[in-house]
């Protein structure tokens, strides 16, 4: 259940959670938590666009899914007052895909590009000289009536977004004139997000719920928002309709969200790393083989968060489970393994 709303997929979401996301979303700088560094610098960029009366430079918005990329960019059009086209990179097949809609936009307006990283290599070819100098080369015909005829575009900002920023090309990651990561939440700030979608959700939630949800949401607001979710159903069969602080532990339980927000992909990984491989090094695409999770999702997915709280380490030689995660499984070290740590 976790990998659906894990994933940022818009059509791999019911409508209902459609629906969901898009009365959360927040519209305006203003409704936006945290992130604070990269929205404070948006916040003069875009200002000084519009005193200018130019486009925004290009943005890339790059970091792990579900930490408000998607929400950031529509924002960003919003609070310059523009227009956004959306596309995303698989989508885009042909240079004349791309070029209808550069060619259909206004001058100022947005187009937001999602999985950037995943363009088509001849479609990006054509993309750098629409960033850079707002035109495009087409071919029409082809052997010998061939001939290019150059379009110009209306001054645009282009904003990627992308799970992998590693992933791009070192060409097109030097046209984005801003470049902002987004980072995991703490908890205090997931708690103000959970407590702004419970009053907009029009629920009642204690304060120490909202903050066991927030602790328990792996740093990412999707994931609290979906929490959130889950538990006002418990609240409404099970209790009077309030999320009380006993509720919300019902129901995170429930949902196999431990103690510390790590769901059972998270754990089967770390599991896997220290009783199958003796705790690493090991290969990624062996840590997934054997826990039947592809390669990628646990790259771009699990490992990141697994990293930052500390309970996994990459090193040259593959992935190695932490002191940490021997504790939060409650294992011991096997002989040889345990000198490492002290446990
Ligand atoms: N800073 C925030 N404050 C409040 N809500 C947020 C914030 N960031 C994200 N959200 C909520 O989390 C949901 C997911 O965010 P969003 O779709 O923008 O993530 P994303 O980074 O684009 O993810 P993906 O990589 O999967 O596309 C949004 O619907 C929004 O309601
Ligand atoms: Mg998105």
């Amino acid at each position: 259940m976790r990998e659906d709303y894990l994933s940022g997929d818009e059509e791999s979401l019911s409508p209902k959670d459609q629906e969901f996301e898009r009365a959360l979303r927040p519209l305006s700088f203003e409704d936006f938590t945290g992130q604070a560094k990269i929205v404070e610098n948006l916040k003069v960029f875009v200002l000084a666009a519009k005193k200018r009366s130019e486009p925004l430079d290009h943005v890339l918005l790059h970091g792990p899914p579900g930490l408000g990329k998607t929400t950031l960019s529509h924002i960003i059009a919003n609070e310059l007052q523009a227009g956004i086209k959306i596309t995303s990179g698989p989508v885009l097949d042909k240079p004349s895909d791309l070029a209808g809609l550069l060619t259909n936009l206004e001058e100022g307006d947005v187009l937001f590009i999602d999985e950037i990283h995943r363009l088509n290599p001849i479609v990006e070819e054509y993309l750098y000289s629409a960033m850079e100098d707002f035109r495009i080369d087409i071919m029409l015909d082809s052997g010998p009536n061939a001939r290019s005829v150059q379009i110009s575009l209306s001054p645009f900002t282009l904003i990627g977004a992308t799970t992998r920023s590693g992933l791009l090309t070192s060409p097109l990651r030097a046209r984005f004139g801003i470049n902002s990561r987004l980072e995991y939440y703490d908890a205090k700030l997931l708690t103000d997000i959970v407590s702004r979608s419970a009053g907009i959700l029009d629920t009642p939630i204690d304060e120490i719920a909202a903050f066991e949800i927030a602790r328990r949401s792996r740093g990412t607001p999707r994931i609290a928002n979906m929490l959130l979710r889950r538990t006002r159903d418990f609240a409404e069969v099970k209790g009077d309709g309030t999320i009380t602080l006993d509720i919300a532990k019902m129901a995170l339980d429930a949902l196999d969200v431990d103690e510390h927000g790590l769901d059972e992909m998270d754990n089967r990984i770390l599991l896997t790393i220290i009783e199958k491989f003796k705790g690493g090094p090991v290969g990624l695409g062996t840590i997934a083989t054997a826990c039947g999770e592809e390669a990628e999702t646990i790259e771009e997915v699990y490992e990141p968060f697994l990293i930052q709280e500390g309970y996994m380490k990459r090193t040259a030689r593959g992935r190695m489970a932490t002191e940490l995660a021997y504790k939060h499984l409650k294992i011991k070290p096997a002989q040889g393994i345990g000198g490492l740590f002290d446990i």
